[in-house]
């Protein structure tokens, strides 16, 4: 059972620019985001760079994508380069969402290796969703930033020279849709024997890349609490965005920032309402090592057995590999690659060690 909390934190970034030199009031923004990172792994941010028209249109091309018959949709199933659809109760999770992912570099959505992949709905708006995967990425360096300052880290741009956005796959967004389904339609059948968690539209995970922006346009996302046991609601607060800190980051900051579970419930989004969401994630160059950046006393056990959506993270792992390794337990064959063999080695589902986190991107 989900409760709202009143703490949940707001914080106003209008300060943010950190290019223009440092200030005190820019330090208080990194200060403040940093501390709902580290209690929270979560934060609603306000008067953000990101216009609100350009969000409205991607939540419109979105709505008007998803509503294409399922069977235009499907001829486009997500590629390794992480692009493409993926329908309701079609991943790891069977879940109730659709999605629909832009991942790749700068031009990558128009380049010609990509054109088969991205259905043709979106040929004549890719240009749009590029611009807006770009300041999305602005944004997710902005923060990285305050994570350095506040965190007290030598050089403010520690994590966030490693996050360029012509390096890899991993800055992907996706766009979701609960589809308001009629009550009796409520699971079918077939579905509901595959879910671990009875009830779920959007399993409890953990995302695995280092910041996730989330625009929301109705409510229903809940939050693991900073006590690790109660469920709280997210606020959707019109304008604001939600933030939130992925398994990478959480583990090369040793544990300082906190990757928090979340989910969405049919109990807390009933089948008959719709919600539209879309996720960017920020993730480092697939060639980043690793390494926690701190030895953090009482912490350091738990950064021992460190887990991103079922896998072990051990010291010294790439975020290439990570990002492969969850994405090819989610969907498949065609994220296979050469070292999955390895990868299997590392493969560890927290299940089979009795543990209760389950975990879908
Ligand atoms: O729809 C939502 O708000 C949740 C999205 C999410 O958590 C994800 O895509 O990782
Ligand atoms: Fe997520």
């Amino acid at each position: 059972m989900a409760t709202s909390n009143d703490e949940f934190p707001i914080i106003d970034i209008s300060d943010l620019d950190l290019s223009s030199g440092r200030s005190s009031s820019q330090r208080r923004v990194a200060d403040e985001v940093t501390r709902a990172c580290r209690e929270w792994g979560f934060l609603l941010v306000k008067n953000h760079p990101i216009p609100a028209e350009d969000i409205e249109e991607m939540f419109a091309l979105s709505r008007e994508f998803f509503q294409l018959p399922e069977e235009v949709k499907e001829r486009y199933p997500i590629t390794k380069r992480s692009i493409g659809y993926v329908g309701s109760f079609k991943d790891r999770g069977k879940d109730d969402k659709m999605s629909m992912w832009f991942g790749g570099v700068p031009g990558a959505l128009s380049s010609s290796e990509s054109h088969d992949s991205v259905p043709e709905f979106w040929h004549q708006h890719v240009a749009k969703v590029e611009a807006f995967k770009h300041r999305c990425h602005d944004l997710v360096v902005g923060l990285l930033e305050c994570f350095a300052l506040a965190l007290g880290l030598p050089d403010p741009k520690f994590f966030a020279d490693a996050h360029r956005e012509d390096a890899g796959n991993g800055n992907s967004l996706r766009m979701l849709m609960y589809p308001a389904r009629a009550r009796h339609d409520e699971r079918p059948n077939d579905h509901r024997k595959d879910t671990d968690e009875e009830g779920s539209r959007m399993q409890a995970h953990t995302d695995s890349g280092s910041v996730t922006l989330l625009f929301q346009r109705a409510p229903g996302l809940e939050v693991l609490s900073p006590d690790g046991e109660t469920w709280a609601r997210a606020p959707h607060v019109p304008g604001c965005i939600l933030i939130n800190v992925g398994d990478a980051l959480g583990f090369w900051s040793g544990g300082q920032l906190k990757a928090t579970r979340h989910r969405v419930t049919f109990e807390g989004l009933p089948p008959d309402k719709e919600r539209q969401s879309m996720a960017y994630f920020g993730a480092a160059n697939p060639d980043t090592v690793l390494q926690p950046i701190v030895a953090c006393g009482e912490k350091k056990k738990k950064m021992d057995t460190y887990y991103s959506n079922g896998f072990e993270l051990v010291p010294g792992i790439t975020v290439g590999e990570l990002n492969r390794m969850i994405m090819q337990g989610i969907y498949g064959a065609a994220f296979e690659s050469s070292s999955s063999k390895k990868q299997e080695d590392n493969k560890t589902l927290e299940a089979e060690r009795g543990q209760a986190t389950t975990a879908v991107v």
